[in-house]
């Protein structure tokens, strides 16, 4: 059987990057994304912003949505405090396989744990199933069509509070423009654009934060 890119990227770090170190583990795969094969992480560029407003939110529970390779799985999970959780959703089994070993590799397994199915049906469990009061933080990198309709799922299970911290991927490209108008529009949420590039490449793209008012 053909080996997928997502395989390769995995390779890569398994052949270069060191075992149990995060950061090397992140900066392999930003190296194989630039270099070789162009892949949708979040990047070195947003991913200093991302490192940024997660060190400025302190969080104890996040909420990621869409995992792929477990690029930003890794890098949130190496700025968590110690008692701190990330869940991440998943909805490709493929993507999921290759980000479990990847987050095993970068030694950052016990703070993550990957939820394999659809936001919409994964979202509804997380109090029930999975023993959460509040996220602190979610991380908004899926399906663009989707960001409205579980953001406003998260609000309606009750799993945001006043501050909690909405961080979303690609709302210039490929584009969230229903997402920015109902953050910035709603009421709801303190909002602020942080302008960036697409992840290896010079097009514009942004991350938007949306803090909840409770
Ligand atoms: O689907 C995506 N999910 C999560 N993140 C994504 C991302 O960061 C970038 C892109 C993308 C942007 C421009 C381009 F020309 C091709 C692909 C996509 Cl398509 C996704
Ligand atoms: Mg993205």
């Amino acid at each position: 059987m053909a080996q997928s890119k997502e395989q390769r990227i995995f390779d890569f770090v398994q052949q270069n990057a060191v075992r149990g170190d995060p950061q090397s583990v992140i900066d392999h795969i930003d190296e194989y994304c630039s270099k070789k094969e162009w892949a949708m992480n979040v990047g070195d560029e947003k991913g200093l912003i991302l490192d940024q407003v997660l060190k400025e939110t302190e969080p104890l529970v996040v909420l990621e949505l869409g995992t792929y390779c477990g690029y930003s799985a890794i890098r949130i999970a190496r700025l968590l405090k110690p008692s701190a959780r990330l869940l991440t959703v998943e909805i490709n089994p493929d993507n999921a396989s290759i980000a479990k070993q990847m987050i095993e590799f970068a030694g950052v397994e016990n703070k993550v744990q990957i939820l394999l199915g659809s936001t919409e049906t994964v979202i509804p469990q997380l109090k029930t199933e999975h023993g959460v009061k509040h996220f602190d933080f979610v991380f908004i990198d899926h399906f663009k069509i989707r960001y409205v309709p579980d953001t406003i799922l998260l609000e309606e299970c009750g799993l945001l509070r006043k501050g909690s911290v909405l961080l979303a991927d690609n709302v210039v490209q490929p584009g969230a423009p229903e997402f920015l108008k109902y953050v910035r529009t709603s009421g709801r949420y303190d909002c602020t654009n942080y302008p960036a590039h697409v992840e290896y490449t010079d097009r514009a793209d942004a991350l938007e934060k949306a803090v909840f008012r409770g």
